[in-house]
């Protein structure tokens, strides 16, 4: 392992009972890279943070921090970790200023209170009980909370759900300027937009299992197809020329055309040319490279093909369709979504925090 090996994880799996929620997953993460990992709802991107973060046990394979074991090395690990869960779980009645004064006891060299209130932009709050935040404040609390004990490696779950855009911009700010610093992150997201922002690396579960691995670039480049589109008089699109492979739809009193490709240049140089020689003009062209989002909505599709009889990749999945893993509920839940519910994790900071040591 390199010595800028921060997280290795080899071959996980973690059951609950006769659920297998991650089946076989491997990756790495480096010294100073933001690292996001993404995925349908219920791939098993929670139960891998929660055994990198040492509050639960693998089934099989391995996963180390810092080059320990995230259980028994917990004590050790502590002073170098920064963990903001969905929800924290805070002491509603407590001010801002006073929960941020009883955590700083956790740690031996804590940020100031006025430097961590500063910068997670709550300065003005601090006499605010916390049961008085909002939902966007109290995320802003909880980044100040994980950031408190100068963290080498932070854990960001869903971080900027509920914050409203500014709040989102700061945040992500922030996190960036951390690592320009330093600092390792891992992040989980529904946001797609703000992995694609953040991350030198994305992974990408499904149902338990890894399906892309690398930088945006190389995940785009595998699976996430440009598109072009236009809008085209109805008799001009069906002159198209057919090895565009255009898909034509009714819009507008004429047509929607979209081409698909992996070759944006040679597809839009072609387009051009045919408009071109057939004197049509196309003020409304778009090229669009493909998402993060494309390369989500394609995965269920996959393991269709992989049901088929000699269709598809292998060894996709460690179950059938659930009804909590369907790419349409995490689509939908990127507005708004709020936590687990769990409330042995909920209150996990706490214990976490206990075992520094401090
Ligand atoms: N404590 C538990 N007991 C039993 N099954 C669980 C438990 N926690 C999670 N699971 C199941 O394990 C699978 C993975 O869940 P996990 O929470 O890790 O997914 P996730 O990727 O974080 O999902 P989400 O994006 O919805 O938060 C799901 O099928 C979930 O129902």
């Amino acid at each position: 392992m390199s010595t800028d090996t921060v997280i290795q994880v080899d071959d996980l799996r973690v059951d609950y009972g006769a659920t297998t929620a991650v089946d076989g997953v491997s990756f790495s993460v480096r010294r100073g890279e933001v690292f996001a990992l993404l995925g349908t709802n219920g791939a098993g991107k929670t139960t891998t943070l929660d055994v990198l973060e040492g509050y639960r046990e693998a089934t099989a394979g391995s996963a180390t921090v810092f080059g320990l074991d995230p259980v028994s090395g917990r004590d050790r690990l502590a002073p170098r970790l920064g963990i903001m869960l969905q929800d924290a779980g805070f002491f509603e009645t407590l001010t801002v200023r006073q929960t941020v004064t009883a955590w700083r006891r956790f740690y031996h060299r804590p940020r100031s209170l006025e430097e961590t209130l500063g910068l997670v932009g709550l300065g003005h709050r601090a006499d605010t009980r916390v049961a008085s935040l909002s939902g966007g404040e109290r995320r802003r609390l909880d980044l100040g909370l994980a950031l408190l004990g100068h963290p080498e490696l932070l854990f960001l779950d869903e971080p900027t759900t509920g914050m409203d855009p500014e709040g989102r911009h700061q945040s992500l700010e922030l996190v960036s300027q951390l690592v320009r610093e330093g600092l390792t992150v891992v992040l989980t997201t529904h946001y797609l937009e703000e992995a694609e922002q953040l991350a030198d690396r994305v992974a990408i579960m499904h149902r338990g299992t890894l399906r892309r691995l690398g930088t945006l670039e190389q995940v785009l480049a595998e699976s996430g197809d440009s598109r072009i589109t236009v809008g085209l008089p109805t008799e001009a699109a069906a002159l198209l020329p057919t090895d565009l492979h255009a898909t034509v739809a009714p819009r507008h009193g004429g047509s929607h055309v979209e081409i698909r490709t992996g070759d944006p240049e040679s597809a839009l140089r072609r387009l051009l040319a045919w408009g071109e020689a057939h004197g049509i003009p196309m003020p409304d062209l778009e090229v669009r490279r493909g998402s993060l989002e494309d390369v989500f909505l394609a995965l269920p599709d996959e393991d269709d093909a992989a049901r088929m009889p000699g269709g598809g990749r292998a060894g996709h999945g460690s179950g059938g369709a659930r009804p909590d893993d369907r790419v349409g509920d995490t689509l939908s839940s990127r507005r708004g979504r709020r936590p687990s519910g769990d409330p042995e994790r909920d209150v996990r900071v706490a214990a976490s925090l206990t075992s520094t040591g401090a």
